[in-house]
């Protein structure tokens, strides 16, 4: 049978990766397929990119465009990232009946519904699994695998980048601009890293996670997102005093009012599953309402771990090529005129518990009065614990968990809090979730 031609769109981490293990695993892929892939021609703007590489059984060109036109390619892999010109040679490629696969969850994120509106009318598929956790088959399980179920929420790790940073700094102390650059120099990070540290490409996946567990079209800007820039040391260890490691979590959650979509930094027991999952390391767990719980876990970033996932896809790709577009999996796990409008829930009516530092000065009946702010917005606490100051230090941190409200209270009696007299510094506010049972 012939060959199933594939062109490639940028030769960076990814797409080195991708090369090497269509090289390394041929046999295997072509077993599984029923005939063999055959990388007709990589798209290469850097030569430097070339050295090493043995090239010689696939054309080496400079022009994206010329390849999502030429009629010899099958199916077409953009690995370049960023939104233009990566957008037009996806729609291009589709227009011109040629199926894609991509790694880019910024792409989907924003422009997805556009995409796969495409692809559904020119009967290809748009595959994607590289996108969400990398080499984990996060998206294969929650589209088909967890087929049967109503999911009720799922809570990942989906930055190795972040998830890199946090673990040097809790085990090592490590300081974030040295634990950055490792995860750059280990190819975990986005080309812009702002992208990794800023919670924004975790809530790319997020946005495409929280689609196919909803049947919900992609909706990025309705995300609540914030990363890790501003986290301090100080808030890391009272954290673990506490019994809690930080985390940065995507959270999505359906609740009776909509749907829960949001990205921060968040504690979780030190005892969970999730709390454990430590370098670049991704894991996602779910709760579904037949199966209960089920975690994945396993590389999120880096070269292979992310081109096991584009292989994947390939394989995928070339085993429907001749079965009928009606009768393929849905791009977005429910079937295109299926797709429901549940609104995206605002922050003030999400549910959570809390960490707050409360810098205070250190005078009596300070105590009384925080705690008096959060009984008027019904908050119980938790748990306290209060430092000494240190030498020379003008003001003492109070550090409470409390439990679960409605973010509304909490940002009223925050303001509250901050406007009293003896607080004398912006109060640190952290989420807090046990990630069992129903939350
Ligand atoms: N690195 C990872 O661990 C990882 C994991 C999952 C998904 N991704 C995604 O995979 C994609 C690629 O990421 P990467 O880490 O390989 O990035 P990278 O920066 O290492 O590689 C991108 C390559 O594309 C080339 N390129 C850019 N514009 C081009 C153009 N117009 N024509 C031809 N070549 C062009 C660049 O020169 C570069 O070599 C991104 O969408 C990224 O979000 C990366
Ligand atoms: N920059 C991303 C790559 C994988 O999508 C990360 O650190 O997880
Ligand atoms: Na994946």
């Amino acid at each position: 049978m012939a060959s199933v031609k594939v062109g490639i769109i940028g030769l960076g981490t990814v797409g080195r990766g991708t090369l090497d293990v269509l090289r390394r695993n041929a046999t295997e892929i072509s077993r599984r397929i029923g005939r063999p892939l055959q990388v007709r021609q990589v798209v290469v703007r850097n030569p430097a990119r070339l050295e090493g590489l043995d090239a010689r059984d696939f054309d080496v060109v400079q022009d994206p465009f010329a390849l999502v036109n030429d009629p010899g390619i099958d199916v077409v892999v953009e690995l370049i990232g960023g939104i233009e010109p990566a957008r037009s040679l996806v729609l291009a490629a589709l227009h011109n009946g040629k199926h894609v696969v991509t790694a880019n969850k910024a792409l989907l994120a924003l422009h997805g519904n556009e995409i796969f509106a495409l692809a559904q009318e020119k009967g290809l598929v748009v595959a994607f699994e590289a996108a969400v956790a990398g080499g984990i088959p996060i998206i294969k399980a929650v589209r088909e695998g967890l087929a049967g179920n109503r999911i009720e929420w799922l809570a990942g790790i989906i930055n190795g980048t972040c998830n890199y940073i946090l673990t040097q700094m809790r085990s090592k102390g490590c300081g974030f601009d040295t634990a950055l650059a490792e995860a750059q120099a280990l190819g975990y990070a986005e080309a812009d890293p702002t992208f990794d540290i800023d919670g924004i490409d975790s809530a790319h996946k997020l946005t495409i996670l929280g689609a196919i567990a909803y049947g919900v079209p992609l909706e990025f800007p309705a995300v609540h997102v914030e990363g890790i820039r501003s986290l301090q040391g100080i808030d890391v260890t009272y954290a673990e005093e506490l019994g809690y490691r930080i985390k940065l979590l995507g959270i999505a959650r359906r609740t009776a009012q909509g749907i829960e979509m949001r990205v921060h930094p968040t504690l979780v027991p030190a005892a969970h599953l999730l709390a454990n999952v430590e370098g670049p390391f991704n894991a996602v767990l779910v709760e579904g309402d037949a199966v209960g719980q089920t975690l994945y876990h396993g590389r999120g970033a880096g070269a292979e771990p992310t081109a096991s996932a584009v292989v994947a896809d390939l394989v995928d790709v070339a085993r429907t090529l001749t079965a009928d577009p009606a009768n393929r999996v849905p791009h977005l796990a429910f079937q295109p005129g299926q797709l429901a409008s549940v609104p995206v829930l605002p922050m003030a009516s999400v549910e959570s518990a809390y960490y707050l530092r409360i810098q205070v000065l250190d005078k009596p009946g300070v105590l009384a009065q925080i705690t008096r702010i959060l009984a008027d917005e019904e908050i119980s606490i938790e748990a306290m614990i209060q430092k000494e100051a240190p030498d020379g230090a003008e003001s003492v941190p109070v550090v409470l968990l409390t439990q679960r409200t409605l973010e509304g209270r909490m940002n009223r009696a925050i303001s509250a809090l901050e406007s009293l007299p003896v607080v004398n510094h912006s109060i640190i506010r952290l989420r807090v979730e046990t990630l069992t049972g129903s939350h």
